[in-house]
């Protein structure tokens, strides 16, 4: 299943910088994994928010659920989760 996922990040501004640091550190590592198995299919910077929006390609609802909160940056961040499905007028036989 494709879900649309927007994430706001919320920082504290007291975070002492390394732990800040490491958690960012923590956060690209676990994403990029998921990039690499293909369960993170897409990741873009909103412009001018510290914000994505994402495509993940996972099985249900509960194994988007267990990515998310697995999140280092899950704790400090607003999501919004949109199931998505393909489109009837599609033209694109690989987006679904
Ligand atoms: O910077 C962000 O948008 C938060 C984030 C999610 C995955 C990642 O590497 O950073």
């Amino acid at each position: 299943m494709l879900y649309h996922v927007a994430m706001d990040v919320r920082l504290p501004r007291d975070l002492p910088a390394d732990e800040r640091a490491d958690i960012l550190a923590r956060e690209r590592a676990y994403s990029q994994d998921l990039q690499r198995g293909g369960k993170w299919r897409h990741i873009w910077r909103v412009a001018g928010q510290y914000a994505n929006v994402s495509i993940f390609d996972v099985a249900d609802n509960a194994e988007l659920h267990d990515i998310l909160s697995g999140l280092p940056l899950f704790p400090f961040m607003e999501i919004t989760v949109t199931p998505l499905l393909r489109h009837p007028s599609a033209i694109r036989e690989d987006d679904s």
